[in-house]
């Protein structure tokens, strides 16, 4: 995940300047996602094959949930042509993968690769028998579906909390210069940058890219004084319960502190009024994945940029389709920060350095 960012910032961030953060970090999660899932290096034909097929297809679905007359798939209107062809060409690139990795375990020398494709190949029921190709497309597909937009959306959120909340960015970067002293992030950095994972959740909390989960009955009943009949599709919103002042107090002031220590957001967690990864036994799979990612990714462009809203350019506002995503392009200025003395890393960081001047509501987003 690190090197991946860290290729972005150098690459292409490495002046700075104003730049599209929601293109970039949609290009980006691919990467990450296809990296852990299949080991797809960057710039290598199936990465390049997958990102646009994908990008394609989910294109096709959000026109699909906004419209009055759904066409039925197998009527070859301009739409279905290109989906069809975008779901051809993604399950060719898939089914080449898992045949080459079988191939590569089969062979004396085995894979190296340790990414999931490996360890659900690996995998065996009890009966011995191991996963069909069908299968495996089936799983990588949902987690890369699943897995790629939601973190592009939650980084592109994050920056623009930066943005409009200063004071947050500039505790965020005291953390991490405190913690990694200027050193490049890694895995077991994640649980010191408790700021930061603060304002994550604070980040969530206010734009949860999944801004609204189903439930299924699967059998009639009655909840909160009506009938539930059986097959009914229920919503609950996140976005909506999150913003409830019955449950959050200030609640459209974004204050990453109340997660801090003797906050009193924590509680949401387990009072159901905070669902951003939903809830149940169905919750989402990938929440520690995201979090890594998040954590390590905002970590590495902290240390290296101060990001801010041009002058002149309105805020970005949301849009909500099948998850919370930007309506247009997210532009944000990116200014180089001078880079800061290699250091030990310590632990004084305290958020009592914390200036309540500069709270806004988000009620505009
Ligand atoms: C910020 C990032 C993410 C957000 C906000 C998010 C949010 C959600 C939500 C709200 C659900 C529905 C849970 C429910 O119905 O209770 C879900 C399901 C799911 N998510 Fe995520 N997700 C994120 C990242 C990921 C990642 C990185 C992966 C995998 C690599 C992933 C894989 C899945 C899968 C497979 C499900 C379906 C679980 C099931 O039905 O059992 N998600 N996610």
């Amino acid at each position: 995940m690190v090197n991946i960012t860290e290729k972005m910032v150098k690459n292409t961030w490495r002046t700075g300047g104003v730049r599209d953060v929601y293109a970039d970090f949609n290009e980006l999660t691919m990467k990450i996602v296809a990296s852990a899932l299949f080991g797809a290096d960057e710039g290598s034909e199936n990465l390049a094959q997958v990102g646009p097929a994908i990008t394609q297809a989910f294109q096709f679905f959000t026109r699909r949930a906004t419209s009055m007359f759904i066409v039925p798939e197998w009527i070859p209107t301009f739409d279905n042509i290109q989906y069809n062809s975008a779901v051809t060409g993604l399950n060719k690139v898939v089914y080449r993968l898992i045949d080459e990795r079988r191939s590569q375990l089969a062979g004396s020398s085995g894979s190296k690769k340790k990414d999931l494709l490996t360890r659900l190949l690996q995998a065996t029921d009890d009966d011995g028998s191991g996963m069909d190709d069908q299968s495996l497309r089936d799983e990588l597909m949902t987690l890369l579906v699943a897995g790629q937009e939601t973190s592009a959306i939650l980084l592109t959120w994050a920056l623009l909390m930066f943005a409009l909340h200063p004071h947050t960015q500039e505790l965020v970067f005291q953390e991490v210069s405190e913690v990694l002293g200027g050193q490049p992030p890694r895995q077991s950095d994640v649980s010191k940058l408790k700021y930061l994972e603060s304002f994550i959740w604070e980040t969530l909390r206010l734009m949860p890219p999944a801004y609204v989960v189903g439930r299924c009955a699967c059998r009639s009943t009655e909840l909160g004084g009506y009938q539930v009949p059986e097959g009914t599709t229920m919503l609950v919103s996140p976005y909506l319960l999150h913003r409830d002042p019955a449950f959050w107090p200030r609640a459209l002031e974004f204050d990453p502190s109340r997660w801090m220590p003797g906050g009193d957001a924590k509680e949401h967690m387990e009072n159901d009024s905070f669902w951003p990864y939903g809830g149940g036994p169905r919750n989402c799979i990938g929440m520690g994945f995201a979090m890594m990612e998040v954590t390590l990714v905002l970590a590495t462009i902290t240390s290296r940029f101060r990001v801010s809203l041009p002058s002149g350019n309105s805020i970005p506002s949301p849009r909500a389709m099948i998850t919370l995503r930007p309506e247009n392009q997210v532009n944000l200025r990116l200014t180089p920060r001078r880079q800061p003395k290699q250091q030990t890393p310590g632990s004084s960081f305290n958020v009592k350095q914390y200036d309540s001047q500069d709270r806004r509501e988000v009620s505009v987003l």
